[in-house]
């Protein structure tokens, strides 16, 4: 199944817009492995087991696992994934772009290394950055459009004065997602939460194009304002939540409180869907 339907019948199943992000830091590990880069698997995979019927995507973030030298580790919990919860898609977020023939390594390791579903990919470099992911057939490429920090506003709201229109960056991004660069439907976009007007008009201008939405819990975004701007249908958006649910608690009990912190987010997404 290509990741675009996995997307939605993931969503469907689970009745879910939650994207459960992966961003371990020891740190903040619950007391007993607290510091420990070891038990990254451990902490993750009971993340997973706790949350796996309350989301329609998994996003681990590739730096958190490479900065502790700690790729098996990913390796290991995205097998875990495939066993516990093989419906729900992996969107590995590792934000590549570089010329073509090392778009091509990114993409080996995005799509045979570690098997995910998509990837996120910055297209500052251009359409042949994007391509050698596209090779991969079913496989989702997931742009940076209007990112959720606040140095976002740096580029992505200027207009592009050079083209008809003036459109500004991000919704220039957003048409030829929808349109040109998308030659087999396999790209979809990122636009943050804290940004809904932008979610309402990136959604205007790709209609069809699923977007991975990260910002709600601990960057503040407006959660239900976000699901009135972007959600069309299961599998349109994945709403990205990682810390405020992975340290929801940081005690023995942390994988149950990140199970309510889950559960509540989807409610609260849902809610603002039927509303
Ligand atoms: O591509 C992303 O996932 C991403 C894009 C963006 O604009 N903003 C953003 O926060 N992210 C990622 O989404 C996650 C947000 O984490 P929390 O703020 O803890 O929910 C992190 O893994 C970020 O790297």
């Amino acid at each position: 199944m290509n990741f675009v339907d996995m997307l939605k019948d993931a969503a469907t199943r689970n009745q879910s817009m939650l994207c459960v992000g992966l961003d371990p830091e020891p740190a903040r590990f619950p007391t007993h492995w607290q510091g420990n880069a070891a038990h990254i698997y451990d902490f993750c995979a009971a993340i997973v087991d706790a949350t796996a019927d309350l989301v329609c995507a998994f996003k681990p973030q590739i730096a958190y696992f490479a900065a502790h030298r700690a790729e098996a580790q990913l390796e290991q919990l995205i097998a875990h994934m495939r066993r516990v919860a093989p419906h729900v898609p992996v969107i590995l977020d590792a934000k590549r772009g570089d010329i073509g023939s090392t778009a091509e390594q990114y993409a080996k390791e995005a799509f045979e290394r570690y098997e995910a579903d998509a990837v996120t990919l910055s297209p500052f470099m251009g359409f042949d950055s994007v391509a050698p992911y596209l090779k991969y057939p079913g496989k989702g490429a997931i742009l940076l459009c209007r990112t959720s920090n606040p140095g976002g506003d740096d580029f992505q709201p200027q207009h592009l004065a050079d083209l008809p229109g003036q459109p500004r960056l991000y919704e220039h991004l957003a048409q030829l997602a929808q349109g040109a660069w998308n030659t087999n439907g396999q790209l979809g976009l990122v636009v943050g939460a804290t940004y809904p007007q932008e979610v309402a008009a990136v959604r205007r201008l790709a209609p069809t194009v699923p977007l991975l939405i990260p910002g709600v819990g601990a960057q503040g975004g407006d959660a239900e304002a976000t699901v009135k701007a972007g959600y069309t249908g299961p599998g349109s958006v994945a709403i990205n939540s990682s810390r405020a649910v992975l340290y929801a608690s940081s005690g023995a009990d942390f994988a149950a409180a990140a199970r309510a912190e889950a559960l509540r987010t989807r409610d609260l997404l849902n809610a603002a869907a039927a509303a």
